[in-house]
């Protein structure tokens, strides 16, 4: 039985070691917020709510996830009897959406659940793997820059490429990438940047035996992508359209993909995602773990539920170092031959070094029970 005493927010912010650049903008800052779960043993739990600080990804932003958090989400639950955090979800749901905000408090009772049971969160969760594959994303528009990071990606061992595609910035640039690289595991993500207009293009990257296309069509949109599927080779792999258990299984009922990325910020926690990724396996949907150019907490969860046996695409899990100069877990998370080893410790299996924490923050607010319900 878990009791929830205390909790502390925490919004840190870091510069990217590289801009991160894909049609909608681009990223040199990244703002999180963590969040500390304490229970009345005074055992911790970690959790990361993985929007931006501007809506351009999800509706969702570290503003709108901080007033969530304070007004809703943290009140109810210091009276609450946690048995186990399959519960947290179901919590929720009298607020609607807010996703990533859920995510956040979830995922954090998750980790004291499994330090509670003194199990690596993997477990838990049910997978298996002792170790993960994972691939990068080389987030430029550039060519020729992209094949400079392709190069570095390789020597680090990743195991598949993504790259990020709109109209205007696709064929010449897979040309140029597939020039120097005709046999790499190379998929593409447009975020959403066609429309059906532009099917004649979209059917053109069936020359490029991509892995897959990822979320060509509208961010909200599960039709279309079934009647492009029917007109293209390549496999569609749906990432914003998948925001709760009920997508998926739309997605699926309508043949609007072959793929998910499964993110658990997206669908509100790892509950979700786990059940997502059970239905999929159940349908011969392929999944992979989605990425949110995150800091080592939601890292360190993705690590755990890349575990489990349908993840059988290398996700967007990349070294710490390689977007932060130094990331708030210890250890950072490492790729060796385009694969991580999975920590065996309890909980999410990394410690969270305070002093970093202490350094990054910007904003800060803790609770003590009793404040705010
Ligand atoms: O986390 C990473 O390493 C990269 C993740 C990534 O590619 C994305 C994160 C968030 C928004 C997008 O730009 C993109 C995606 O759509 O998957
Ligand atoms: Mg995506």
């Amino acid at each position: 039985m878990l009791h929830i005493e205390r909790v502390r927010l925490s919004i840190i912010e870091m510069p990217l070691k590289k801009p991160f650049t894909t049609h909608l903008g681009t990223l040199g800052n990244r703002q999180s917020i963590i969040i500390e779960v304490i229970d009345r043993d005074g055992v911790s739990g970690f959790g990361e709510a993985v929007a931006f600080s501007s809506p351009w990804y999800t509706e969702e932003t570290t503003k709108t996830e901080w007033h969530i958090l304070n007004d809703y989400l943290i009140p109810g639950l210091f009276n609450q009897e946690i048995n186990h955090p399959n519960e947290v979800s179901s919590l929720f749901d009298s607020i609607r959406r807010n996703e990533m905000a859920k995510s956040g408090i979830e995922t954090a009772i998750w980790d004291l659940y499994a330090k509670k049971q003194a199990e690596p969160l993997s477990k838990l969760l049910g997978g298996s793997r002792k170790e993960v594959p994972t691939g990068a994303v080389v987030a430029t528009q550039n060519a020729e820059a992209a094949i400079k990071q392709i190069e570095k990606f390789q020597e680090e061992g990743y195991q598949r490429i993504k790259v990020k595609i709109s109209p205007g910035n696709d064929i010449d640039f897979l040309k140029a990438v597939r020039k120097e690289y005709p046999n790499l595991p190379l998929m593409a993500d447009a975020n959403s940047a066609y429309t059906l207009d532009d099917i004649e293009q979209l059917k053109a990257l069936d020359d490029f035996q991509l892995m897959m296309i990822e979320q060509p069509l509208s961010v909200t949109d599960m039709v279309d992508h079934a009647t492009l599927q029917k007109h293209i080779s390549t496999p569609i792999c749906l990432d914003e359209s998948i925001t709760s258990f009920h997508d998926a299984y739309s997605a699926i009922k309508l043949g609007s993909c072959q793929i998910i990325n499964i993110k658990m910020g997206r669908v509100g926690g790892l509950e979700n995602a786990k059940r997502i990724h059970d239905l999929c396996v159940e349908h011969h949907i392929k999944v992979w773990c989605g990425g949110m150019i995150e800091f080592g907490v939601s890292r360190a969860h993705n690590l755990a539920l890349a575990t489990l046996e349908g993840f059988t695409i290398p996700g967007d899990i990349v070294s710490s170092q390689h977007y932060w100069e130094k990331d708030i877990i210890e250890p950072f998370v490492e790729v060796n031959n385009g694969m991580i080893s999975v920590p065996t410790g309890a909980g999410i299996g990394f410690s969270i070094n305070r002093k970093r924490l202490k350094e990054v923050t910007i904003s800060y607010e803790e609770y003590v029970k009793g404040k705010g319900v």
